[in-house]
């Protein structure tokens, strides 16, 4: 696979080890740039650490992996790439202005900033729809309206990559539905984003998918690609009918051929 400038990810032989267990398994795929990317699998899939490795923040990590050009992790992509994981990562004593100027404070530091920090902070909370409630405390907020504070924070130094790991989790439909609507107008101004779920029914949402199960990707199609290869009309009976797919190559491998005569 050749790396093209238009991607924002390209991962070639990429393997995970942690503790004493693989959790990714020899991955190869692409991320497009300025697309949604949805990273699609069960609970313990190996979702998060895939995220870790490609913000650099994963250990034991083999094989290649380069993000906007250069290898995870380095240096120079920290300011590039905005990350959320499942925790929103907010002080809840603070109002969500507060903690969108604090988090700018660490970002783009010094008294001559100011004027900028200002800008990226009302921009951010504009973004996220939270200008209503600039300036209420975070621990009054619902949790759909946490994690779009989280969101904020991602967006602060105008990331090209957003990876948001399950940000979706817990949230009512109509919830939901506004949080992939952002998602969208984000994207439209060019960021990529790479947005991990366990909800099959939130492929349809993305340009493009990453099946992965037990540390293995299935597939790294468009979803109607992945329909359309699997004769399936759902994303959850495709990866069902990827699963068994799978299943039957292993079997097949791991079967002994019969001894010639
Ligand atoms: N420190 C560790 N030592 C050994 N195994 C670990 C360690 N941390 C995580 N794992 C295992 O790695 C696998 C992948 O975990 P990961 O958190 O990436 O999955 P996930 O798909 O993000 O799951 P979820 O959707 O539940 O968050 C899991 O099976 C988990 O048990």
């Amino acid at each position: 696979m050749m790396n093209k400038p238009s991607d924002a990810v390209t991962a070639r032989g990429l393997s995970v080890i942690r503790g004493p267990r693989t959790v990714l398994h020899d991955l190869h795929f692409s991320v497009p740039r300025g697309q949604i990317t949805g990273l699609l699998g069960p609970s313990g899939c190996g979702k998060s650490t895939l995220m870790r490795a490609i913000v650099g923040t994963q250990a034991k990590v083999t094989g290649t992996l380069d993000v906007l050009g250069l290898p995870a992790g380095s240096p120079p992509l920290r300011a590039r790439i905005g990350y959320v994981t499942q925790t929103p990562s907010v002080y809840a004593d603070l109002t969500v202005h507060q903690n969108l100027d604090y988090f700018a404070a660490i970002l783009t530091p010094g008294r001559r900033a100011a004027a900028r920090r200002r800008t990226d902070v009302t921009r951010a909370i504009t973004a996220v729809d939270l200008t209503t409630h600039a300036d209420a405390l975070a621990k009054n907020l619902s949790g759909g309206q946490l994690n779009r504070v989280s969101l904020a924070v991602a967006l602060l130094g105008s990331p090209e990559i957003l990876v948001l790991d399950e940000p979706t989790v817990g949230l009512d439909p109509v919830l939901r539905r506004d949080l992939w609507t952002l998602f969208h107008d984000i994207a439209a101004q060019g960021t990529t984003i790479l947005v991990s779920s366990h909800a099959m029914d939130e492929a349809e949402r993305c340009h493009r998918l990453l099946l992965l199960r037990e540390g293995t990707l299935l597939a790294d199609e468009t979803p109607q690609g992945i329909l359309t290869r699997t004769r399936t009309t759902t994303v959850e009976e495709a990866f069902l009918h990827l699963v068994d797919e799978a299943a039957t190559e292993a079997a097949a491998e791991t079967t002994p051929k019969e001894p010639a005569r």
